[in-house]
């Protein structure tokens, strides 16, 4: 008897070990065989389906599902296959049949085909507008456009738009309806133009389809009537506030003194438009001499590019980066533990009271992003991690980073955090999160803002196995 057991023992192990290396020949001739292999399980649950799908076999998935495999069977983590596959970012066009509950033969609906799914948008990344960097070496041509009376201007004081505040008591995590920008006209604004401290910058034209996505650029009726595409350029002066926001016909127009939490009041678009405006001026605020020699540099390419005024100055040889705007990136990653149902988070100082975030960190020279990943983990809490995946990225003005997002286990659990940039770090449960992400009153901390890419990454996390 117990040999009997042995041998189908043994036989369960070779079909989910052929499923897992995606041998189909051999997956499909033990289940000719024995068909009652098809939705067994071995050690934490797992079925063929889900080893298949974790390691990407297309040619398996699609037998096992030819033959009726159950696609809604949970491992012991309480995933189904499509979350396995989710998770190790192995979806293959054949893993879309693997959602439970989609029939595999309704035709072209895939995993990556919403575009939540297909690519995060995160809040700061919205890009409205074509951007047409080949046109800002034509000056005439910038020049026709700065003119145009249908041409936008973004006003900017020390890097902070002007805004008219929508409902400024109301909570940003609120639905409420979003800030908006405050937009001039040429005339409006060309004594400015003239102003020594002022800085132009040429942002792009408004996209001649999807406008409606959006009330800020909702401009079809204007674009009935006139169908070039309308300009937009960031304008930043040093002028007192109070002379600037006289400019104004609106009343509530502010210039938010808070970044962290006054420009994440805006709408999608205009967050994107903030974000591209905003490095770039504080680019020129802190870059205004040619950091090789010191000399005085003047701009070109519609604000785009810094040049040297000195002509022996070795900035004008060769590839550089001192002339364009800075981009600095930084990695910011949820570390899963081990055992995948806990994640690692941390929290500084300077945070609000109860908030606990992703563990973040600028890359450094000659670093690619696994390695960063791994070094800040290290650094700020003791956690040695080992694979990294990529999930989705953020532009963060403040001043210019692009936050690059990532998920990675940990193959150590102690935690030793390094005092200087983080206060204490912690270990939390998935159920500990999910509670924190609905904001109830019980929840063990309090999430880091729905804009932010370290909030996303939590959501993507918890979202691998519930539809939260
Ligand atoms: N959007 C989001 O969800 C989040 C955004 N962030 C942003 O990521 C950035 C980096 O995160 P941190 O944990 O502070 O980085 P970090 O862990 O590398 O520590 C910051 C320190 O690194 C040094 N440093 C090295 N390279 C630098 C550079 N290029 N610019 C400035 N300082 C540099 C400075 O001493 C600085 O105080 C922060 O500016 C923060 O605003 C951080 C967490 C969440
Ligand atoms: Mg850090
Ligand atoms: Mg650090
Ligand atoms: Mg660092
Ligand atoms: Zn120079």
């Amino acid at each position: 008897m117990s040999g009997q057991l042995d041998a189908q023992e043994e036989l369960l192990e070779r079909f989910l070990d052929a499923a897992a290396r995606g041998d189909s020949s051999l997956v499909s001739s033990l289940l000719s065989n024995c068909p009652s292999l098809l939705n067994r399980s071995g050690h934490n649950g797992w079925t063929a389906l889900m080893f298949s799908a974790r390691n990407g076999h297309g040619e398996v998935t699609a037998e096992l599902l030819k033959r009726g495999c159950d696609r809604s069977a949970l491992n012991r983590s309480s995933q189904t296959a499509f979350d396995v596959a989710k998770f190790w970012a192995t979806l293959t066009s054949a893993d879309c049949c693997l959602v439970p509950g989609l029939d595999s033969g309704s035709g072209p609906v895939c995993a990556g085909a919403s575009p939540e799914q297909s690519h995060h948008q995160t809040y700061f990344s919205a890009e409205p507008l074509d951007r047409l960097s080949a046109k800002r070496t034509d000056q005439d041509w910038i020049r026709t456009r700065q003119k145009d009376p249908r041409t936008v201007y973004l006003l900017f004081h020390k890097l902070s738009p002007m805004i008219q505040a929508q409902n400024p008591n109301q909570d940003q995590d609120q639905n409420h309806t979003a800030d908006r920008l405050m937009q001039f006209t040429y005339e409006e604004v060309k004594d400015l133009l003239e102003l020594p401290g002022s800085e132009l910058v040429f942002l792009g034209l408004e996209r001649t389809h999807n406008w409606t996505s959006d009330r800020t650029l909702d401009r079809t009726t204007d674009q009935a009537s006139n169908p070039e595409p309308r300009s937009w350029f960031a304008l930043g002066s040093d002028l007192e506030q109070e002379e600037l926001l006289k400019r104004s016909k609106d009343k509530n127009c502010s210039f938010p003194k808070n970044h962290h939490r006054d420009l994440l009041r805006l709408s999608q678009d205009e967050a994107g438009l903030v974000a591209q405006s905003r490095s770039v001026l504080a680019w020129h605020a802190r870059y205004s001499f040619c950091s090789t020699c010191g000399g005085r540099s003047r701009v070109e390419e519609a604000g785009h590019k810094r040049s040297c005024e000195n002509t022996t100055c070795i900035s004008h040889q060769g590839v550089h980066n001192t002339c364009y705007p800075r981009v600095d990136p930084v990695v910011i990653m949820l570390v899963l533990h081990p055992d995948q149902s806990q994640c690692l988070l941390g929290r500084k100082k300077v945070f609000p009271p109860g908030m606990f975030s992703c563990l973040a960190g600028f890359i450094e020279p000659g670093e690619c992003v696994e390695a960063a990943v791994r070094r800040e983990v290290q650094e700020e809490s003791g956690v040695l991690v080992g694979p990294v995946w990529y999930v989705c990225s953020q532009p963060w003005p403040m001043p210019s980073s692009l936050m690059i997002g990532c998920l990675t286990v940990a193959v150590t659990t102690e935690i030793n955090v390094d005092q200087d940039e983080i206060e204490e770090a912690k270990w939390f449960t998935r159920q500990q999160v999910v509670d924190s992400l609905l904001g109830g009153s019980q929840a063990e901390f309090v999430v880091p803002p729905r804009q932010t890419i370290a909030h996303q990454l939590l959501r993507h996390w918890t979202g691998l196995s519930s539809n939260l």
